[in-house]
């Protein structure tokens, strides 16, 4: 992965600000659940490892991510990310806020409360833009799939595209109730 990548198509309208946001996140059944659940206990015994490519990836391939870093704004060389405290500190957030929803995916209030808190301090304290998560998402569902190709068969992926569409629709919710999306959407 040394090549930069235009981002998916299916960003280009959330950069432009143009998406729609549907009424609720789709739910998931009990099989695909258990699906997450099962290839989850795979990434997550490797959490450390898979976070930090996960995050090294996204840094590379969208350089204005590192905007919000103060510790690697500026480096550019992957090795010297890789041993930056910060990035690994963040690696072991992400990993572990998904661990949460992963472990909870039958409790939707304890799902939507974890989701809410990443958001309101995403939007408030770090000023992330919300295109971000979906990009990142992006990002990982790819590394998930190249790390674990024996697990992440189309099938499995399709369930954790939906899984991180969930993550996103109560990500930018928290983005929208305090009145960050609506500005950046409508009167701008
Ligand atoms: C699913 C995606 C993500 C999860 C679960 C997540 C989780 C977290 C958590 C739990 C924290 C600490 C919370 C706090 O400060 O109160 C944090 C901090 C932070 N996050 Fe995220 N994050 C995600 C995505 C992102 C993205 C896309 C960006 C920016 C491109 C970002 C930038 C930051 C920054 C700048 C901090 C503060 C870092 C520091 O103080 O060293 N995060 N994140």
């Amino acid at each position: 992965g040394c090549c930069w990548e235009p981002p998916a198509p299916q960003l280009l309208g959330v950069q432009r600000g143009e998406e729609d946001r549907p009424e609720r996140a789709e739910p998931l059944s009990d099989t695909e659940r258990e699906i997450i659940q099962d290839t989850w206990g795979h990434v997550y015994k490797n959490c450390e490892d898979v976070g930090v490519s996960v995050l090294i990836r996204f840094f590379v391939n969208f350089p204005s991510a590192k905007q919000y870093f103060s510790q690697f704004q500026d480096m550019e060389d992957p090795e010297e990310m890789e041993r930056s405290s910060q990035l690994r500190h963040h690696a072991r957030r992400v990993m572990n806020a998904i661990n949460t929803v992963v472990e909870n995916l039958h409790d939707p209030e304890k799902v939507s409360s974890v989701l809410a808190l990443v958001g309101k301090a995403h939007a408030i304290k770090h000023k992330v833009e919300p295109m971000y998560f979906k990009i990142l998402s992006s990002v990982m569902l790819e590394v998930l799939a190249e790390d674990f190709p024996e697990f992440f068969t189309a099938e499995v992926q399709m369930v954790w595209t939906k899984l991180m569409g969930a993550v996103y629709w109560h990500v930018t919710g928290a983005y929208t109730e305090v009145g960050w999306l609506q500005v950046s959407s409508s009167a701008v």
